[in-house]
């Protein structure tokens, strides 16, 4: 085959929609795509390094957090990542990946998850593996160590996702630092060891129904929030009661948002939380008061809110009235914050999991 070419699309996630921290999330509507074309026409070598050539457009294009060496890369690294562990140490040559991203870096949209998710699909198609979602799934949680976000831009619609019990050998493998699955930068000095390879079966997932009438409304504040840092400030541990408020909530969600009618005081209530956002506030002023103020009894359409993934964009849950919805939670965040914010919205759908496109 001379040349090949294929589209990568991958959705955006919400994780967390409340109680299910580091177990739920949600496909949603944006869309990262990797539009992949590898030359194998020319006979001299590549000079490329690794034999790829990034190009970029979409959110956070030039900044210094999307690199375009394939060696520093996220999508590329963890391509090379699953390549490497397959004994290939490089991109096919000559490969050109043309990386659109619409979705806002560090917002809690999943953009590093979506990211994770693409590169492993990358990997796995340049190298041709064969290997089936689930053992990519693996892959993608020996880097995303939470299954929520990648679970969901994965398999698509709206998940639960769970880490199945390791034998003690396996468990030490998923605590492998980063740094030594993904070296950085990848390629630095080649030593020509094969990485850690994921065991088999790390992560599962469910789906679960989801109403039609019900959509998200996502109001995405024009500041960052790295996920490092909002769990950096999470406590190491819970009282009982916030676990068992948690727990008591975690067991309505599926069913109350799965639900056709959906019923408002239902959702309300399912969607609260005491294991993360309360901790988060202190990162997203104003989140506690939209939390506290919002009710399906004073806001028409509306159902429920939450934190999206770690932050700071707002997932409102609603049938209608979305603009009132989202003019209601974006004084009250305007209000709530020292500095000046502009806040977009969007309504967004559940989205169907990671596709390769070949025309
Ligand atoms: N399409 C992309 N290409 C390369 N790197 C990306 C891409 N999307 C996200 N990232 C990396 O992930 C970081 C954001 O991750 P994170 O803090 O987890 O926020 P988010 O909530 O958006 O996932 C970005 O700063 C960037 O380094
Ligand atoms: N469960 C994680 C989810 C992080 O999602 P992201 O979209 O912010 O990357 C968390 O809440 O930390």
């Amino acid at each position: 085959m001379a040349s090949e070419s294929f589209v990568i699309k991958v959705p955006s996630s919400s994780a967390n929609i409340g109680p299910g921290f580091d177990v739920i999330g949600l496909a949603l509507s944006v869309y990262l795509e990797l539009h992949v074309t590898i030359d194998r026409s020319k006979p001299e070598p590549s000079k490329l390094p690794l034999n790829c050539r990034i190009t970029y457009e979409g959110q956070g294009e030039g900044s210094p957090d999307i690199s375009l060496d394939p060696s520093s890369n996220l999508i590329t690294r963890v391509a090379l990542y699953v390549l490497r562990c397959h004994g290939q140490r490089t991109f096919p040559a000559e490969t050109h990946v043309h990386i659109v991203n619409p979705i806002p870096l560090g917002r809690g949209l999943g953009s590093s998850g979506s990211a994770v998710v693409a590169g492993v699909m990358l990997g796995h198609e340049v190298g041709h593996l064969q290997l089936d979602l689930d053992r990519l799934f693996d892959f993608c949680l020996m880097i995303e160590r939470h299954p929520d976000n990648v679970g969901a831009s994965l398999y698509g619609g709206f998940v639960g996702t769970y880490l199945r019990p390791l034998k003690p050998e396996d468990v030490q493998r998923i605590e492998i630092p980063l740094s030594e699955v993904l070296p950085a930068p990848a390629g630095g000095v080649d030593t020509g060891e094969t990485p850690p390879e994921p065991p088999y079966g790390i992560g599962h997932h469910i789906k679960f129904p989801w109403a039609t009438e019900i959509k998200a409304v996502a109001i995405i504040p024009d500041f960052q929030v790295p996920t490092h840092l909002a769990r950096s400030v999470l406590p190491p541990h819970y009282s009982r009661p916030d676990v068992t408020f948690n727990m008591q909530r975690i067991a309505l969600l599926p069913v109350a948002l799965g639900t056709s009618p959906p019923d408002p005081e239902l959702i309300h209530l399912a969607m609260q939380d005491k294991v993360h956002q309360p901790y988060r506030q202190t990162l997203i002023p104003g989140l506690g008061e939209v939390v506290q103020s919002m009710s399906p009894s004073s806001q028409p359409g509306f159902l429920g809110v939450c934190l999206s993934g770690a932050g700071p964009t707002i997932l409102a849950l609603a049938t209608g009235h979305f603009d009132e919805i989202a003019e209601r939670i974006i004084k009250i965040l305007k209000a709530a914050n020292p500095k000046e914010i502009d806040c977009q919205w969007r309504v967004l759908e559940p989205a169907d999991g990671a596709q390769v496109i070949r025309r």
